[in-house]
């Protein structure tokens, strides 16, 4: 059971976050795959941030010494591909600026979970992934998931993101009913969210991309930045859906909901627990 003074703490962080990300509007690049880039893209403009979608491995050198924040998704990855997404990577880690990777779809191929620990070898900043995702990338092994969707409830995947995290060096988020945020030791839990944006393709996506924006105003605080972008995305997608008939039109008040989220609203909705 969360106390009244925990719960303020975590809420008047998660609208400082979002503020801060609208002041300060941070350069978010994005190496995602072809079915999310534009709900990526509207995720991150309606959050405040500017999102841009280089991906060319010929740009990269000139571009990412310029972003504030990268986020790579190999949910639509090619061997064409692969050399841009380690080349921004490396550029991130070097010039010391935050990077999300998702894992999405992983134990699709070999070909896939090779090159995820490839990039986890890159240190990335937050690892964001669903649960089957982060049980297969922690475990390194090839498992079976349903295309890029979960398997599994995110609980399942706590010692699995724990282990990672101590692993690799990152925060790990897990998305899910509950998402699940840990740095290894530390385990939050959010509360946020709705059923049915697993109904609309790219959400997770979105989330990772939000996630990067957020850690770009807050990089010395990965795992609070991480918490706080779950917790406003899950907000936007619970007052969406009471304005919806279905998935088409969630996306579109998904976004309009992030777009217009204001104080009272974050403070009253966050739902925020320590749960390790
Ligand atoms: N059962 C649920 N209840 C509440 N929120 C949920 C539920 N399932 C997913 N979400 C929310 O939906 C968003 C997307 O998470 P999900 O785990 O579906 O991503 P994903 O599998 O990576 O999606 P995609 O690969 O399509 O981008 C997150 O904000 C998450 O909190
Ligand atoms: C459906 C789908 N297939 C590859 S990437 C993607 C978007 C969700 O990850
Ligand atoms: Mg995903």
């Amino acid at each position: 059971m969360k106390s009244k003074s925990q719960q303020n703490e975590w809420s008047s962080g998660v609208w400082a976050h979002l503020t801060t990300v609208r002041r300060q509007s941070p350069l978010v690049q994005c190496i995602t795959n072809f079915v999310s880039m534009d709900l990526v893209a509207n995720t991150l403009l309606s959050a405040g941030a500017s999102p841009a979608m280089v991906y060319s491995v010929v740009e990269i050198p000139d571009f990412t010494p310029h972003i504030h924040a990268l986020c790579v998704n190999v949910g639509t990855l090619t061997p064409d591909w692969l050399p841009s997404m380690k080349a921004a990577a490396e550029f991130a880690s070097k010039l010391g600026k935050p990077w999300v990777l998702d894992p999405a779809a992983v134990s699709c191929s070999g070909f896939r979970l090779k090159a995820c620990l490839e990039l986890v070898e890159l240190k990335p900043t937050v690892i964001k992934g669903n649960g089957s995702e982060i049980i297969a990338l922690s475990s390194a092994s090839r498992g079976h998931t349903k295309g890029a969707d979960s398997s599994h409830e995110s609980p399942d995947a706590i010692e699995a993101a724990k282990s990672l995290a101590l692993s690799s060096g990152a925060v790990v988020a897990v998305s899910g009913a509950v998402d699940i945020v840990t740095d290894g030791k530390q385990v939050i839990g959010v509360h946020n969210g709705t059923k049915m944006m697993q109904k609309i393709t790219a959400t997770g996506c979105s989330l990772a991309g939000l996630v990067a924006a957020f850690l770009a105003i807050d990089s010395s605080r990965a795992l609070e930045a991480t918490v706080s972008a779950m917790s406003v995305f899950g907000i936007a997608g619970e007052l969406g859906e009471a304005m919806a008939n279905g998935p088409g039109s969630l996306r579109m008040h998904l976004i309009d909901s992030l777009y217009g989220l204001d104080e009272t609203t974050v403070l009253k909705r966050v739902n925020i627990t320590r749960l390790g």
